[in-house]
This record gives structure tokens, sequence and C-alpha cells, in this order.
């Protein structure tokens, strides 16, 4: 049987009522909250764990600097104790290493986070990739990023759906697959490019799906958190 993909929600706000007011709304309705860089540039990394409270927290601040800058910031981030974090794959393989070793050196072993890599971000096209100089399409350089970050020392990539059938090709069932770009039938894509439904990233094997504005954005949240779960639960 394959595994259940599950639902995480991007809170994406600077307010710490409305992040504490949408963790409330969605308890039970989704399987961990996200919180990023608008909300801890906002609120600091104490307010984290105010509103995560035992829920399952993805910080994501997606480091990406020299080596030794990483490392010590993810050392930084330890009191957090956040379950997901994440770095870009493109700061390079010592980046990732480095992220890796301080990974193991500063938090607990029984509470160490998940290290994703960030590949290609989901607002990016083939177009944005040749601005910035790279000549690949995104799928070619998601797989080149992938397999670079794994054998890094990630243990696990962010990508959009698009890539994780080419990922799953490459590099097996090892890298846990955390997939944003999604947008539920008929909702706006706003800035994102590679998007896919909920379904569909279920059914190519998503590990876990990340949604923001379409359940953040909707006239009832826990409304729209239930019909992506009932999606997954259906794909
Ligand atoms: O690392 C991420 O979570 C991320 C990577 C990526 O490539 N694309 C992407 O959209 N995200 C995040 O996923 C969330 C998507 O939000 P919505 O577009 O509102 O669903 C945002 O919080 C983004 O920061």
């Amino acid at each position: 049987m394959m595994k259940r993909t599950r639902l995480i929600a991007a809170l994406d706000t600077q307010s710490l009522d409305q992040a504490r007011d949408w963790a409330e709304t969605l308890d039970g309705h989704v399987d961990a909250i996200k919180l990023g860089m608008e909300f801890t540039y906002a609120q600091g990394l104490k307010a984290l764990r105010d509103v995560a409270g035992q829920r399952t927290l993805f910080l994501d601040l997606k480091l990406h600097d020299i080596p030794n800058t990483v490392a010590k910031g993810l050392a930084s981030l330890a009191p957090v104790g956040a379950s997901l974090l994440t770095i870009h794959a493109s700061g390079g393989a010592a980046m990732i290493a480095a992220a890796r070793q301080a990974i193991d050196a500063a938090y607990p072993p029984l509470h160490r986070p998940i290290l994703l890599a960030v590949t290609v971000l989901t607002s990016l096209d083939e177009n944005a990739l040749h601005e910035i100089g790279v000549n690949a399409t995104p799928r070619e350089q998601v797989v080149r990023l992938g397999r670079l970050a794994m054998t890094s020392g990630a243990d696990g990539l962010v990508c959009s759906a698009e890539e994780i059938a080419p990922l799953r090709d490459a590099l097996g069932s090892a890298p846990v697959l955390v997939v944003p770009g999604i947008r539920p039938a008929g909702s706006e894509a706003n800035d994102q490019k590679r998007i896919m439904t909920p379904r569909q990233a279920a059914q190519a094997g998503a590990d876990w799906i990340v949604v923001g504005r379409p359940i953040t954005q909707a006239a009832d949240p826990a409304e729209a958190a239930k019909a992506i779960q009932i999606e997954l639960a259906s794909a």
C-alpha cells in the first residue's frame, strides 16, 4: 500500500494572533503547520513555539549562505524544536554537508529535524531558470540538485509535483519529498508556476504537500483543509 500523503498548512502572516487563530482552526485537519520568513522576521523565534505548541512544526527559512554561516544559523535554530527545516540545495555540496553536521551536532538525537533541500522554487519556470544562467529544464535542474543534496547529507527535497516521478526514478524512495505549488482545481495560481492538484501530487507519491493561500485565504480554512484531506485520501 502506498503511504499516505500528509498535509502541511503554510501559515504565511506577520501576525501572531492570525497565526495562532489559523493553527487552532486547522487542528485535526492538517498534519503539520509551516511558519516561514514572513512570520519569523515579524515575530521572532520565541513566537514560533507559542504558535506551534505540541503541533508538528515545519520551520521554513531556506538558509543559503557560506557553509559556516548556514551551520551556525541552524545551530541557533535548535531551541525552536522544529520537525522540518529548509536550506537551498543551490548553496552547494559543502554548504549542505555543513548543514548536516550542524544538525547532527546541535540537535538531540531523538529530536533531529528532517533536513530538506529546496531544489528549484515552484515559482520558477524554464524561462526564469534561463534568466539566471541555468540552461536546463526545471526537471533536469531539480534532479541534478536533488542528487547533489542527497549525496551531501540532506534527508529530503522540496520540489514541485512535476518532478516527483523523475526524482523517484533517479534517487528511489529514500528522499522525503515535500511538495508546494499545490492548487485544488479551480483555485488561483498566484505567483506559483509549477502547480498540481492535491490528488495529482498524492498519486505521484508526495510524502507531504504544502498548501498556503488556498487554505488561509478560503472563506472557511478548516473546510478547505478538510476538502484537501478528502482528495488526498481518495488519490
Ligand atoms: O520551501 C517551501 O516551502 C517552498 C518552496 C517552493 O519551491 N515553493 C513554495 O511555494 N514554498 C513555500 O510553500 C508555500 C506555498 O504557499 P501557497 O502558494 O500560498 O500555497 C509558501 O509558504 C512558500 O514559501
